[in-house]
């Protein structure tokens, strides 16, 4: 399909984020610009402490305004995030615009069961009764190929590994179908097993409901798997953005070409052989 025909679903113009300090206010993310189409994969890569985090933050509207000034507009769908009410911004979060985060853990609490929050965020996000959502749920996990999804509900997150509780928050979106998932480092912790069953999961998400989604990594190799438009970040500022294949065969930025040289060269078949 033309891209240039799709519909934007994330627009986010001049997006930047300054701290407040008694010295005055010190820059932490330099006026951003990007979209993201439906079903599109934006992917944004950049070293540690380039301000990927800071850009899900900003956009999800998750920062302390005590602390930071956030200026420029977040547009989803035509409606602007940025300046929301934290109680208008609960109603978005979840069923407009997800986050799936590194470390999936911290997402649930170890109280209560998986089934139990599972339908408790659909009951939040939908006019569903308890029983059907627990339907929709188990059948989220079932399409999620995680095994036995009727007894996975009764479990607690401690008793599930990162790879099954990051699944489950990709079923908990496929769920509530949000128009933008926003994936940071969604693989990081996983082995790699896991990371491809993440990664197929999160594609699936795209074809099958055209969900678009900003997917954050410093793995180059899933960046160039999964995004169709790359945009590399370094000290608070995209440096360079451009098409998944123009960006790896002709990088223009000297940064992106020192991400590309820099990227690990190790192959299983390496690995193996190293080890005997
Ligand atoms: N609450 C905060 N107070 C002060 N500085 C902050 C705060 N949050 C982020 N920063 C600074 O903003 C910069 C960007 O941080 P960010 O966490 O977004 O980086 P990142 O690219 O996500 O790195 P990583 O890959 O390690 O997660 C860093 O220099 C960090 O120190």
């Amino acid at each position: 399909m033309d891209d240039g025909k799709k519909s934007k679903v994330l627009e986010v113009h001049g997006l930047e984020v300054k701290l407040k300090t008694d010295a005055g206010a010190v820059s932490l993310l330099e006026p951003i610009y990007f979209e993201l189409k439906k079903g599109q994969i934006l992917g944004l890569v950049g070293e540690s402490g380039s301000g990927k985090t800071l850009t899900c933050n900003a956009l999800l509207q998750l920062l302390n305004r005590q602390m930071m000034d956030v200026k420029g507009s977040v547009r989803l769908n035509g409606r602007e995030l940025n300046g929301m009410t934290a109680e208008e911004m609960r109603r978005v979060r979840g069923k407009d615009i997800a986050l799936i985060m590194q470390n999936p853990m911290s997402a649930f609490t170890p109280v209560y069961t998986i089934g139990a929050q599972f339908t408790e965020t659909i009951r939040t996000h939908t006019e569903l009764t308890k029983r059907q959502a627990r339907d929709l749920a188990v059948t989220a996990l079932e399409k999620m190929n995680l095994p036995e999804p009727v007894k996975l509900m009764k479990r607690y997150s401690f008793q599930l590994s990162g790879g099954m509780l990051q699944r489950v928050m990709i079923a908990i979106s496929m769920c509530l179908r949000p128009a933008v998932v926003i994936a940071d480092e969604p693989t990081t912790a996983l082995d790699v097993v896991n990371q491809l069953q993440v990664l197929r999961e999160l594609d699936r998400l795209r074809t099958e409901y055209g969900t678009s989604i900003l997917l954050i990594s410093h793995d180059l190799g899933v960046i160039s798997q999964m995004a169709d438009e790359v945009a590399v970040m370094q000290q608070g500022r995209i440096v360079e953005q451009a098409e998944v294949h123009r960006l790896f065969d002709q990088p223009q930025h000297e940064y992106t070409k020192m991400l590309l040289h820099a990227r690990p060269r190790l192959s299983l078949r390496d690995m193996n052989q190293a080890g005997g």
